[in-house]
């Protein structure tokens, strides 16, 4: 099987399309006999903040994975193509523990100004005052700020985002949701956020897109207003709509009476 093509854009339009920041098409992606991506086609435009949901198991990862071009082993066929500026941000921050924060936050950017950007990049995140402290000095959520001043801090077209606040406590989580939203009206980078988890995705997104056994089975839009509500009936019907996708709704009613016993 060929490798697939990953390549960057020259930044003109690319035909066919109206200049999208990412577009995958045909992407197929197997592990020995298991068929992870099938044929899986993505456009995401350019400033628009999508968030990819999916069970455990269904190839998010993967898919983010191929986005980024770290996949390097890949096997499999299909076209990628991403812009020039991409940044990645994980469930852990990935700070280099022997720099202090700003360091990490400037670490590879070119220039004379680059620390007073990084310091920019701090105080946007509420890290003003961390700048000379070590990573290990800073609590996870901290940590993850950090991680997205450093990934802010180049402004680029496309933020990369793999279940960020996954390890995260709940309070903890709300919080940096509403940093992240910020953020992204600030610098209005495409976003692709990896999660499981429908409220984040209804939170954060303006498009949800589910994986299901190797492809999208819904591409749902929000149209939801600023500052996001859980008791608007629209975050709701949205929520309902994200479960059923992922087949979280089916309940004993729904099931063979002889299996439900
Ligand atoms: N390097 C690898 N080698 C073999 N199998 C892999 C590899 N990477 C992923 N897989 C398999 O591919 C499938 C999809 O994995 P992936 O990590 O993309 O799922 P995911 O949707 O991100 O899951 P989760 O939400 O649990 O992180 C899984 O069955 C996984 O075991």
């Amino acid at each position: 099987m060929a490798t697939y093509d990953h390549r960057l854009s020259e930044g003109g339009p690319v035909a066919g399309s109206m200049d999208p920041a990412v577009r995958v098409s045909g992407l197929t992606r197997s592990f020995g006999d298991r068929q992870v991506l099938r044929d899986v086609d993505l456009t995401l435009a350019r400033g628009e903040f999508t968030a990819l949901l999916g069970r455990s198991g269904s190839g998010k990862s993967t898919l983010l994975r191929a986005v980024a071009g770290l996949d390097h082993t890949t096997v499999g066929t299909g076209e990628i193509l991403v812009p020039r500026r991409v940044s990645l941000v994980f469930q852990d921050s990935r700070l280099l523990p022997w720099l202090r924060v700003l360091d990490n936050v400037v670490l590879g950017l070119p220039g004379d100004g680059a620390k007073e950007r990084g310091r920019a990049a701090l105080d946007e995140v509420g890290l003003g005052g961390r700048s000379s402290s070590w990573p290990h000095e800073l609590s996870g959520g901290e940590q993850q700020r950090a991680a997205l001043a450093r990934s802010l801090v180049s402004e680029p077209e496309l933020l990369l985002a793999d279940e960020p606040f996954g390890a995260l406590d709940a309070l903890t989580r709300i919080r940096m949701h509403r940093l992240l939203r910020r953020l992204y009206e600030r610098h209005r980078p495409a976003v692709l956020l990896v999660t499981h988890d429908v409220d984040e995705a209804v939170t954060l997104a303006d498009r949800v897109l589910v994986l299901d056994d190797g492809d999208f089975v819904l591409d749902l839009r929000l149209d939801l207003p600023a500052g996001r509500d859980p008791g608007d009936p629209l975050f709701q019907r949205h929520r309902t709509t994200l479960l059923g996708a992922l087949g979280a709704l089916s309940d004993d009613r729904t099931k063979d009476p002889k299996e439900a016993s």
